[in-house]
């Protein structure tokens, strides 16, 4: 293995400017631009860190900027510098027809004049040289790449880009690792480095444990910028194979048994791998204050869940009232975002969880906190509601026999059935129904009908 690099270069002064033009108009198009219907005024400029000469056939520079948006889509709304986005630009003389969907524009000044600025994260060439810092731990200006010392990073592993519709943008090289680069990012530890971490080293098989990851440390803050993982080769996500089995009319209980015990796997290494706190009285009142706070936000953006609002609400005081019994429970980390979109299964069978970076629109403290178990147990069970309603030809008692038997997996593993807790099973399954409908609505109206139906059933709890 070849030593450690340490570079310091700065890309050249001019290089935003230059720039910026093109990525004003460039930036909001992408699948991961967070800040959509508001358009984009300007951008500061965080970092920008040379990896291949401005020069050289393919330039190559790491580019962190924040993006200024109006507040609100309203002209004349006050601005903010606002989300800080990851770039990996390229420029070439010109761009062979393989990269055209990675096209930024043609620079007219500024160090790269002449040249077309690109998305290098199409390109094999720029795409090698991250790997490569992170073979060999290079330290290159502010940028740090690390490496698990006892997972060995082969040379000459060809990359390619997914082109999945995905938050971020991943890169998999060789069929061997999958080079997750965050987009939005934000300073502080980051869950979706930080859980899989921690669940590695406690030994727990449900996750590609991480073989290195990247860093920015700027003022004093560290802000992680991508995580290498092993490439589960051949795998389907639980989503597509839920769909194909509904398709084919089949039910899914044997993998839902298997998912929920996967799950309670996760939690109980997470349990002891990161610490736990016990939930009283004034915890559980405030967490039902907290889950009405999102149901009142929710019912002021989508005003089709106003009917439903009041009745909601009973399934968040309820869980108020449970504080008066004086029961305790236990809080941990949880995945925080879990749907069967995020489970893999390798074609041996065993499933593994992915994208442990919680709800996208949470604030990084609030997705690190210790939360019931049962909130990633809502996740799934709301996953199975949602693969149900989007067949065309409904299969009946499908989602509930899932639902059954991923309970009956968890509690074959976690030692304690999350259907015992009828209260806060319904609380987090009621708050997480709301969030999706927010979510859609935003996201993708066209899905509304989905966790609506869901809101529907959950306001009838006798139904529930
Ligand atoms: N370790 C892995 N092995 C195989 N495929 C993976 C792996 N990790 C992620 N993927 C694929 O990449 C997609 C995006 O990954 P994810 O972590 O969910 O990214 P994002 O947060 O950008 O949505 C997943 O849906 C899955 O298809
Ligand atoms: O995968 P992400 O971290 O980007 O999660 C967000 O998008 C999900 C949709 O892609 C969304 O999940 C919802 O839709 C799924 C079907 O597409 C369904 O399986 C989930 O149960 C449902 O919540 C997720 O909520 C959102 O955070």
């Amino acid at each position: 293995m070849s030593e450690a690099v340490t570079r310091t270069v700065t890309s050249p002064p001019g290089l935003l400017a230059s720039l910026d033009p093109l990525l004003r108009d460039w930036l909001p198009r992408q699948r991961w631009f967070a800040g959509k219907g508001r358009p984009v005024t300007g951008f500061s400029l965080v970092a920008a860190t040379e990896l291949l000469p401005a020069d050289a056939r393919i330039g190559l520079h790491h580019v962190l900027v924040r993006a200024h948006q109006p507040l609100t889509p309203a002209a004349g709304a006050p601005e903010e510098p606002g989300d800080c986005y990851q770039l990996l630009i390229g420029a070439r003389e010109a761009l062979p027809p393989r990269l055209a969907p990675a096209l930024i524009g043609h620079v007219t000044e500024g160090p790269l004049a002449g040249r077309t600025a690109y998305d290098a994260l199409y390109d094999t060439r720029p795409a090698e040289v991250l790997l490569e810092a992170l073979r060999t731990g290079a330290r290159i200006g502010g940028l740090r790449f690390e490496r698990e010392r006892d997972r060995g990073i082969r040379t000459g592993l060809v990359p390619r880009l997914m082109t999945t519709e995905q938050s971020n943008s991943s890169v998999v090289y060789g069929d061997t690792f999958i080079l997750k680069v965050l987009r939005r990012i934000v300073p502080g530890v980051n869950p979706d480095l930080e859980l899989p971490l921690a669940l590695a080293r406690e030994g727990c098989p449900r996750v590609p444990a991480p073989a290195g990851w990247m860093v920015a440390d700027l003022a004093g803050r560290s802000w992680v910028l991508g995580v290498l993982q092993p490439y589960v080769q051949g795998a389907s996500d639980g989503w597509e194979l839920a769909l194909r089995e509904l398709a084919k009319g089949e039910d899914f209980v044997a993998e839902a048994r298997a998912l929920g015990r996967a799950t309670a796997e996760v939690h109980t290494a997470l349990a002891r791998a990161l610490p736990t706190v016990t939930l009283g009285q004034g915890q559980l009142r405030h967490l039902a204050d907290v889950m009405i706070g999102r149901l009142e936000e929710a019912a002021h953006a989508v005003p089709l869940l106003r009917p439903y609002a009041p009745a909601l609400r009973t399934a968040f005081t309820a869980l108020g009232d449970l504080a008066a019994e004086g029961r305790t429970w236990t809080a941990q980390r949880v995945h925080g975002d879990l749907h069967l979109g995020q489970c893999l299964r390798s074609p041996s069978g065993q499933w593994s969880l992915i994208d442990f970076e919680g709800e996208p629109a949470k604030q990084l403290a609030e997705r690190r906190m210790p939360q019931p178990p049962v909130r990633d147990v809502a996740g799934m069970l709301r996953s199975f509601d949602y693969a149900a309603h989007s067949v065309d030809v409904p299969v009946p008692g499908w989602a509930g026999s899932c639902r059954a038997a991923y309970c009956t997996g968890y509690a074959e593993v976690a030692g304690s059935d999350p259907r015992t807790d009828p209260v806060m099973l319904r609380a987090h399954e009621t708050d997480k129904a709301v969030y999706e409908v927010l979510y859609e609505a935003r996201h993708r109206p066209d899905w509304l009908p989905v966790p609506l139906s869901a809101v529907r059933r959950l306001s009838t709890p006798e139904s529930a």
